[in-house]
């Protein structure tokens, strides 16, 4: 069984991850995606604006509906820093049954070479990346050292972030259909973001 991972901070959840999860599934073949919300993200110095529970509340709202993607709470119940080699370690001791691919985006494709212990997560995981406004990565320019463990999935780019969602909230605006609208519901209810 081939199962993307879509790790995240998802503070909040936006259409894009789900854009971005649903072409990779489909250019891969993916049986499953597995969104999974980190407890505090490795190259992120501040914490999340949300709460722990109220990502991991948006996440399961978002994907409610699709059979083909799920939430895991792995990083969030490990607590610290969810470095991904310890989640791929456990994932893969976990599940012998499964290949895991991880899904990330061009910001993320960019800043591969500095993930903790890079050299031993390509021995044990392949990553699918996609493009992202800013970070168009083809091919011949991915960071040399990636360019073979890094399959890119063409697709139109989608200019939606997190912290975009956050900054309009804050000016008072309109964050509507950024996000799927169980999690424009739950923003609004428990007035997450706001000025
Ligand atoms: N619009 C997008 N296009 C492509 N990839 C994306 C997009 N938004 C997020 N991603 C990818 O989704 C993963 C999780 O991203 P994250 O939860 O940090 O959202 P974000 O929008 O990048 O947040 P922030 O703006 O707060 O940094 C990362 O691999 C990121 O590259
Ligand atoms: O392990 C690392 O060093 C590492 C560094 C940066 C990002 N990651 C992972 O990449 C995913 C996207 O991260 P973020 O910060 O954009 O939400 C998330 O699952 C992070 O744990 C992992």
């Amino acid at each position: 069984m081939l199962v993307g991972i879509m790790g995240g901070t998802f503070d909040p959840i936006h259409t894009g991850h789900l854009i971005v999860a649903e072409r990779a599934r489909v250019a891969e073949g993916l049986d499953e995606v597995w969104f999974m919300p980190t407890y505090h993200s490795p190259h992120k110095p501040d914490a999340p604006k949300a709460t722990t529970l109220q990502r991991w509340d948006m996440v399961n709202r978002a994907l409610e509906g699709n059979p083909h993607f799920h939430a895991t709470d792995i990083e969030i119940k490990k607590g610290g820093i969810s470095y991904s080699i310890d989640t791929i370690n456990y994932l893969c001791n976990q599940h012998p049954d499964k290949e895991f691919l991880y899904i990330i985006g061009g910001d993320m494709v960019e800043y591969l070479p500095k993930w903790h212990r890079i050299d031993e997560i390509v021995r044990k995981i392949r990553f699918i990346g996609l493009g992202r406004p800013g970070y168009d990565l083809k091919k011949d320019t991915l960071p040399l050292s990636m360019r073979n463990h890094v399959k890119m999935v063409d697709m139109p780019l989608v200019e939606i972030s997190s912290s975009a969602i956050r900054e309009e909230r804050s000016r008072e605006g309109s964050i509507r259909y950024l996000v799927p609208e169980r999690v424009y519901d739950y923003i609004e209810v428990n007035r997450l973001y706001g000025p």
